[in-house]
């Protein structure tokens, strides 16, 4: 196993596309688009001979976590083992070389997203976050707007060329992502790579479109949120039936944000809106004239493993007082073994090793699906995943975590 050279990028990458099922990427812009991102000095190589059979890489994001604070993390991605060496324990090397280097380079946390759920428990990965996704009847379901105090027509919604918008959008994320966990602090590149829109990803919907939500008037008309969809048309014997399907929809303030989803409903010749990635508490649902022909669905999204179990739960904040002592396990990583005393609130925690008698047990994959705010201790203990030592260290943890805004994760990586 070997750190990634930039020439062996393009072996590297085909041993990754061949385990995924073929060609990945097939425009030329696209390509360039994950090579530029690709941390080859954070990403390994497996070789047999001349030929690449292993690869897994890791970005350096920064990662928003409850109270708003930023946490360094590896984004761990490409990882793939040819299958003509599956398991042998390739991943498994893998996995071990990374979380050390994670360690090394000083971060307390990993995270991913799984091509499969079964693999990545074992390491120590928890879901992290959910993501909700829905296909509404646009034919029956309306979008209520909430009233403006600037008055009705204050937002007004405008089409902009994609490479013109790319710096709107920016400034939205900009604005929003220290108020949700689980949002990233990306570097260079990305805002580039999350807008290519190659002809084989439309699945035969039309290209990307985008629209401006603006608020204000000529030089000083403010961009507060916008949407990017595609619309696959579709024709029946009654009539048009074409569906909007939404890549990305976002808003600085609720009328904003109810006027994009009133348009996505409303374009003509459509009848239904497809959205695949939402945080679980997202206003859509109560702006839906039916929630329950909005067909919502939850599934798993972001994974999170604690590197370093103190420093990460010491950067995060807490909803409510807490005091307790946690027995961690940890067979993969042995160094976050044993009992962590964590004491924090709403403005800040501390975590440290103690000798005092544990109150809570868990494995660090539990901790991991609770960093985010998203899974409650009391949910996990009820599958008997953590175990309550001390009477009323559950309640008191669970109120703890909780965070009041849903952990999302906003795009793959
Ligand atoms: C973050 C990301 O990039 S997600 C993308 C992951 N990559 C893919 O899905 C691409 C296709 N699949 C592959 O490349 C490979 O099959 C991998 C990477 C999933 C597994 O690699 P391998 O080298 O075969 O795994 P390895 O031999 O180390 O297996 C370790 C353990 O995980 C288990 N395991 C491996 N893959 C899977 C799986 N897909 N589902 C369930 N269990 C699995 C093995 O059975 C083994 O279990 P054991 O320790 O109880 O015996």
């Amino acid at each position: 196993m070997r750190v990634l050279e930039a020439p062996d990028w393009d072996r590297w990458f085909g041993t990754l596309e061949r385990a995924f099922g073929g060609a990945l990427v097939n425009s030329v812009e696209e390509r360039e688009a994950w090579r530029s991102v690709t941390e080859c000095e954070r990403s390994v190589g497996v070789w047999d001979g001349d030929e690449c059979v292993a690869t897994a890489g890791a970005y350096t994001f920064g990662l928003t976590v409850p109270g708003g604070g930023v946490v360094s993390a590896a984004g761990v991605t490409m990882v793939s083992v040819a299958a003509t060496h599956r398991r042998r324990g390739i991943l498994t090397s893998m996995m071990r070389r990374q979380l050390d280097d994670v360690r090394s380079w000083g971060q307390s946390v990993a995270l991913l997203t799984a091509s499969e759920p079964a693999i990545y428990g074992r390491f120590g990965y928890g879901v992290g976050t959910r993501q909700l996704s829905a296909e509404i009847d646009t034919s029956r379901v309306s979008f209520r707007v909430p009233a403006d105090a600037d008055g009705a027509d204050a937002v007004r919604l405008r089409y902009v060329a994609l490479d013109d918008a790319r710096e709107s959008i920016e400034s939205v994320y900009a604005r929003q992502v220290h108020g949700r966990p689980g949002m990233l602090e990306r570097r260079p590149g990305w805002e580039r790579k999350l807008l290519i829109d190659p002809p084989e990803r439309r699945e035969g919907a039309t290209a990307l479109q985008c629209v401006l939500a603006r608020r204000g008037e000529g030089d000083d008309a403010e961009t507060v949120g916008y949407a990017l969809y595609r619309v696959k048309p579709g024709w029946e014997p009654a009539g048009p039936k074409g569906t909007v399907v939404v890549d990305r929809v976002s808003a600085l303030d609720p009328v904003a944000y109810a006027t994009l989803w009133r348009f996505l409903g409303e374009i003509d010749l459509t009848s239904g809106v497809s959205v695949s990635n939402l945080p679980v508490d997202d206003a859509f649902q109560f702006l839906v004239s039916d929630v329950r022909r909005s067909n919502i669905r939850v599934r798993d999204s972001l994974y999170v493993r604690l590197v370093e179990v103190g420093a990460a739960l010491a950067a995060r904040t807490y909803q409510a007082p807490v005091d307790v002592v946690f027995e961690v396990e940890d067979a993969f990583c042995p160094w976050n073994e044993g009992r962590w005393r964590l004491t924090g609130d709403i403005k800040g925690a501390s975590c440290e090793r103690t000798a005092d008698a544990a109150d809570l047990s868990l494995s660090v994959r539990e901790l991991g699906s609770m960093y985010l705010g998203d899974t409650s201790p009391v949910a996990l203990a009820a599958a008997g995943l953590v175990r309550e030592l001390r009477p009323g260290a559950l309640a008191e943890a669970s109120v703890a975590f909780v965070s009041p805004v849903a952990p999302w994760l906003p795009h793959g990586f």
